[in-house]
């Protein structure tokens, strides 16, 4: 089962909530995992293609995703939109910002519409909001992974609490495509 999260990071910070639906996504047994940083340049279409869950992710700039995050979706015309190739995939998404809301929810929507458009099915967050900062979904948000960055390195923000609830999709969606996948082999 192949889960591919395809997300763009100006300054590291998103770079780390990615890394952390990674690990979640990991958790389920025979999931093989690939992360895709769309400024690295080449986008494995093909990768893309054969995935069972493709998890989307963006820092937000400007109330929206990055212009580069952008690039990808438009981008994807050819190769996904006209054949149809993400078609019944799992599909969810995560965002990171300065402010506490900053208008995240914008950015999930984006990923979300552009989700819907390919066909796919989208999976939110199925988590309480946190009552404190430590607490998982301390943003308190149900589209999507939430996290919030100050203006630290990224090794110091996002804090814990925002890593665990990125990892916590991560799994959520590796164990759904698991169950899709097998429900479409029986
Ligand atoms: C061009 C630009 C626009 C930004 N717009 C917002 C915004 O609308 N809301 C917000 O809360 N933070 C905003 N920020 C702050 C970033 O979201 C924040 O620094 C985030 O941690 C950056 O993630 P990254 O390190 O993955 O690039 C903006 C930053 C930049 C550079």
């Amino acid at each position: 089962m192949l889960v591919s999260i395809v997300y763009d990071s100006g300054y590291g910070h998103t770079a780390r909530q990615a890394a952390a639906v990674a690990e979640g996504a990991r958790r389920v047994a025979g999931a093989d995992v690939r992360l895709v940083a769309v400024a690295d340049g080449d986008i494995p279409w093909e990768t893309l293609a054969l995935s069972d869950a493709i998890v989307f992710g963006s820092a937000t700039y400007n109330g929206t995703i990055s212009a580069r995050f952008k690039k990808f979706m438009e981008d994807s015309t050819r190769p996904a939109w006209m054949p149809q190739a993400w078609r019944n995939k799992v599909a969810a998404g995560f965002t990171n910002s300065g402010a506490m809301h900053g208008d995240k929810l914008n950015s999930l929507i984006t990923m979300a519409l552009f989700a819907a458009q390919q066909g796919m099915v989208w999976v939110g967050l199925d988590l309480f909001p946190g009552k404190t900062a430590a607490e998982k979904n301390r943003v308190g948000g149900w589209l999507g992974a939430m996290a919030q960055s100050d203006d630290a390195a990224p090794d110091v923000t996002p804090p814990t609490s925002d890593l665990e609830t990125a990892a916590h999709l991560g799994q959520r969606v590796a164990e759904l495509a698991a169950q899709l996948r097998a429900g479409r082999a029986g």
